[in-house]
């Protein structure tokens, strides 16, 4: 799998790399960063004019339908199109609808799966090496220029989302909210992304089922206090609740972004302050409504050997996610940031397209300063 691992951090790096499949070798480029001159090369290099390949979502933003049942499509370019287009074709807000599409082949599908765990926009240039060129790209895999990568692999690490996580490092760090807190550090075995379990109280004193905050990262909510959502005040207001609940559990998931990173949330606010709401946003550059997958989150509480749960969420996906994963969810309590003019948008979005329950926060009228952040007893689920 390193191989794989590898291949990520050259895309990252805006580098084609090749996935061999038992009949072709077909050369992918990130679409972030492309120019003119990375279509030419990426010609020359496959002997032919790539074609560009999307995701479902973002072709359905375009307004075309799918050619298939697939989850991304090829969009057929020339030696005419410019970088410009292409990109426009990938991320714009509005695009013209493509004149022909066909469903993207199993390798390019896994490639989109790379930009998505290197946290990229999901798009990407693709050609299947000419018979004639294929001389040409062996003798630069060999020499180390371009790094390639069996599908097969690709596939097997996309299906291994189960990573798995080894516990690393902890210490005590006293928290404002919650003095007596311990910070246990987890890695996924790849390497990229660390999650945090911040285990609040004596856990031999914690209350069955164990008060628990699944809690996305959000740097500009979380660390900079942003008004655009609500993540801040749930942080800390989360810590608060669960000492005074006799202590409990906030994993810290590195998911920022609904898990397509701060790069691309950073892009999707843009795209907002030009009238997109959050779902549609995400949607411009390719996401589904929530990226997020909670296997990690699962496997920290395995890890911590917690089964029993009160959940401190108002959005009932996290209760889907665990309760399918074998986490029995025995109640939920509710978890609000303050209202205000910056991020009313946004929880209203959240309520009315991902269904989360912020009726108590979203009023009809009033909207600044209204309601300090607070924690309701939202009962039982049953
Ligand atoms: N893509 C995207 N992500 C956002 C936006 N605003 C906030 N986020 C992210 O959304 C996530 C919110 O995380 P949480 O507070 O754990 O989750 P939630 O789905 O609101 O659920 P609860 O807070 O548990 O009710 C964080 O990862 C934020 O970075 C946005 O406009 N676009
Ligand atoms: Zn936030």
């Amino acid at each position: 799998m390193r191989q794989v691992e590898r291949t990520i951090f050259d895309l990252r790096r805006g580098l084609p790399v090749v996935l061999r499949t038992p009949q072709d070798d077909v050369l992918v480029q990130p679409l972030e960063g492309i120019d003119d001159d990375t279509l030419t090369s990426l010609a020359t290099l496959a002997g032919h004019a790539p074609g560009l390949v999307i995701t479902e979502h973002r072709h359905a933003r375009l307004g075309a339908s799918m050619p298939s049942a697939s989850h991304a499509v090829h969009l057929p370019l020339s030696v005419d199109h410019r970088a410009g287009d292409v990109i426009a074709w990938a991320m714009a807000a509005e695009a013209d609808t493509p004149k022909a599409s066909q469903p993207a082949t199993p390798a390019e599908t896994a490639a989109l799966g790379l930009m998505r765990r290197g946290l990229l926009v999901p798009a990407a240039l693709s050609a299947t090496v000419a018979p004639a060129r294929r001389e040409a790209v062996d003798a630069l895999i060999a020499d180390g220029t371009l790094l390639a990568v069996s599908l097969e692999d690709v596939q097997r690490y996309d299906e291994g989302d189960m990573t798995s996580l080894k516990r690393i490092s902890e210490a005590e760090i006293p928290l404002a909210e919650a003095e007596r807190t311990r910070f246990v550090l987890f890695r996924e075995s790849d390497g990229l992304r660390e999650h945090l379990a911040v285990l609040v109280g004596d856990p031999a004193e914690w209350a069955d089922p164990v008060p628990v905050r699944l809690h996305s990262a959000c740097l500009t909510g979380d660390l900079f206090g942003s008004l655009r959502c609500d993540c801040g005040e749930q942080l800390r207001t989360s810590v608060a609740a669960i000492r005074e609940r006799g202590g409990g559990i906030l994993l810290y998931l590195a998911q920022e972004g609904r898990g397509i990173g701060l790069a691309n949330k950073l892009r999707a606010y843009h795209l907002q302050d030009d009238g997109l709401d959050t779902v549609d946003a995400d949607q411009v550059l390719g996401f589904g409504d929530d990226e997020r997958r909670y296997h990690v989150a699962l496997q920290m509480l395995e890890a911590l050997a917690v089964t029993r749960i009160e959940l401190l969420t108002n959005n009932p996906g996290k209760i889907d996610a665990m309760s399918r994963g074998g986490v029995e969810v025995v109640g939920r309590q509710a978890c609000y940031g303050k209202l205000n003019e910056h991020n009313r948008r946004y929880l209203s979005a959240k309520a009315e397209r991902a269904g989360h329950w912020l009726e108590d926060v979203l009023e009809p009228s009033g909207v600044t300063d209204r309601r300090a952040p607070r924690h309701d007893t939202s009962g039982s689920l049953e």
